[in-house]
């Protein structure tokens, strides 16, 4: 049998009963709506199948004071994580909320109702106090960042009643409610599972500490990762989870199960880890690993930890008999080589020779192509990491030309595509400027705001093209500072952008003009020129700055490959 659930009865909020269901979806259908965003989405699904039993719905004032303050809901029950559905005071007066009505909960990504809400209170809550208790207070944090910044004022308290499930499209299969996982330990015959939690690719030493504490406590294996909302910057799930199917075969004799678990993680620490080990114990778990730096977010940007390393296991500790999860602790694991095995760190000998490769170090042998030894990672799973982080030579990229009309940017472009394109290896998208006006900005003139919109759109399409592992060359005028930097900061989102300002002066642009162009200019046929009677801000930011009259633009390119190649953007023909 598995553990039975946190505060005795495993909520299970869909209506069975196939007349009432029809009922609720009627019902649902002339209520006012809230659409529910990503985090929210997440805690209503876990509400709906039992993962946060004993909760029935969003928290209501007191359950939530007495969380924020000692962990408890109103019954008494243990639970150390606040739960709360937040709303704005205007959209409370817009939809006419108030305390013994019902409300539609409705999903963002495709307009279904997911469940109907009784609302119990709507209340203000102390958000720094929230920040305080729950997090540490720190506005580094991620959680406190959010609440801060992305949390609405209010908070709308009540049981919820579900409508429909939530649609998912990706790893179905894997993704398990805890009743199904419960079902499924049933039928493998599994008493004792062992739950783990992680955010993280699962390497060795992963491997090496689940089989340890499940020889420990003579008990399988659940590998229970999270494909909620993780720390930002986290690897993406779908990298994780073929990276997880990959190393499942290494556990021997079908041992480990793989479940995934759509949580919005809070990164809190201990409070988190509390709130993990009640999860997994709804989910039949008896037992949870809980290691170094628990959901930590690691350092804030001072360097400074916003936990220490092994808060979360002293704070499971006070309440191990109340969890009813038995908790099982591991220190970091390290490798010996000497005898080819890994071990707690803190069970190895003085003077043992360790070796360990950081999660900064890793990334960084993947950036490079760096090998990753066997002792480390598996190479079925680095293969998929390696797939999610290719070379440089694939990655894409977006070179982007600002200067005067007519300076040669042009000319430049034109040139650098058929380079890029003799080269071969990647598609070379040229997004002249006269071509994004007349196929994308046709409606837009020359104020400020409108060049602003242009430079926005081309660098919208220059990112999803370096995403895709493109090589962009932009070449509008670009003339404010401010725009050009935004457009970097969208593409580097996704590769290297590299702003080359071609620094031709005006009056060598005029002289060469053979369009009359500057001419109409100056004789106020067309308004606004830049370098006219409009400005050009000269970028500080340059990674490349040229110059058409000085230089021929063969020569230009060849810096422009030049650099290309000292990046590792170029791949030396074989
Ligand atoms: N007032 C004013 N200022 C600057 N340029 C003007 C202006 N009016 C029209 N044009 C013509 O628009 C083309 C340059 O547009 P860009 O998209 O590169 O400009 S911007 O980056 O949005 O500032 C460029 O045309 P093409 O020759 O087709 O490139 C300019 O000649």
């Amino acid at each position: 049998m598995a553990n039975p659930p946190h505060g005795g009865i495993l909520k299970d909020l869909l209506a069975r009963d196939a007349p009432r269901h029809d009922e609720l979806q009627k019902e649902s259908e002339t209520l006012p709506a809230i659409v529910l965003n990503e985090r929210q989405l997440c805690d209503l699904e876990l509400i709906l199948n039992g993962g946060f039993s004993p909760l029935e719905g969003f928290m209501n004032e007191q359950d939530y004071n007495g969380v924020v303050a000692d962990l408890r809901l109103k019954s008494g029950a243990l639970f150390s994580m606040p739960i709360c559905l937040d709303i704005s005071p205007k959209q409370v007066q817009a939809l006419g909320l108030k305390s013994g009505g019902r409300v539609t909960l409705r999903d963002f990504r495709d307009d279904r109702n997911l469940a109907i809400l009784t609302i119990d209170d709507i209340y203000k809550p102390d958000k720094q106090k929230e920040a305080k208790e729950v997090f540490g207070g720190d506005p580094e944090h991620p959680a406190i960042k959010y609440l801060m910044k992305q949390t609405q004022e209010m908070y709308i308290g009540g049981k919820v009643e579900a409508v429909n499930r939530l649609n998912h499209y990706d790893y179905v299969a894997l993704r398990y409610t805890p009743a199904e996982l419960r079902t499924h330990f049933d039928k493998l015959g599994w008493t004792k599972v062992v739950a783990f939690q992680t955010r993280n690719p699962m390497h060795r030493a992963h491997r090496e500490l689940t089989v340890r504490a499940a020889r420990d406590r003579q008990a399988n294996v659940l590998i229970h990762p999270v494909v909620g909302l993780t720390k930002p910057g986290d690897i993406d799930h779908f990298t994780r989870v073929r990276v997880y199917e990959a190393l499942m075969p290494r556990y021997p004799n079908g041992m480990a199960v793989l479940g995934l678990l759509g949580l919005a993680m809070r990164m809190g620490g201990p409070r988190e880890a509390i709130w993990h080990a009640i999860i997994r114990k709804n989910h039949g778990a008896t037992h949870f690993i809980v290691g170094r730096d628990h959901a930590g977010p690691g350092k804030n940007s001072k360097g400074v930890d916003f936990y220490g390393p092994y808060d979360a296991q002293t704070a499971i500790e006070k309440y191990r008999e109340e969890l009813g999860i038995d908790v099982v602790e591991f220190q970091q694991m390290t490798y010996l080589p000497d005898s080819d095995e890994y071990q707690p760190k803190d069970t190895v000998a003085q003077g043992t020779k360790t070796l360990d490769i950081s999660g900064t170090e890793l990334r960084r042998r993947l950036k490079t192509g760096a090998p990753i030894p066997e002792w480390f990672s598996y190479p079925e799973v680095v293969k998929v990491l390696r797939e999610s982080n290719p070379p440089r030579y694939s990655q894409g990229f977006t070179i982007f030309l600002t200067g005067l009309w007519n300076s040669g940017k042009d000319a430049i472009a034109r040139a650098l595509q058929v380079t890029l394109n003799q080269q071969g290896g990647r598609s070379v998208s040229l997004l002249l400027g006269e071509t994004v006006r007349s196929e994308l900005s046709a409606e837009l003139g020359f104020t400020r705001e409108d060049r602003d919109t242009n430079i926005a759109r081309i660098a919208f399409v220059a990112s999803e093209l370096t995403k895709a592992g493109a090589a962009v060359i932009a070449a509008p005028i670009a003339p404010f500072d401010q725009a050009r930097k935004d457009a970097r900061h969208i593409v580097e989102q996704y590769g290297t952008f590299i702003l080359v300002h071609v620094a031709t002066s005006v009056e060598y642009a005029e002289k060469t003009d053979k369009r009359g162009i500057y001419q109409r200019a100056r004789e106020g046929k067309i308004k606004n020129f830049t370098g006219v009677d409009d400005p050009y801000e000269k970028p500080a930011d340059a990674d490349l700055t040229v110059d058409a009259e000085k230089q021929s633009v063969r020569s230009i390119v060849h810096q422009i490959i030049l650099m290309l190649e000292a990046g590792g953007y170029l791949e030396a023909a074989t």
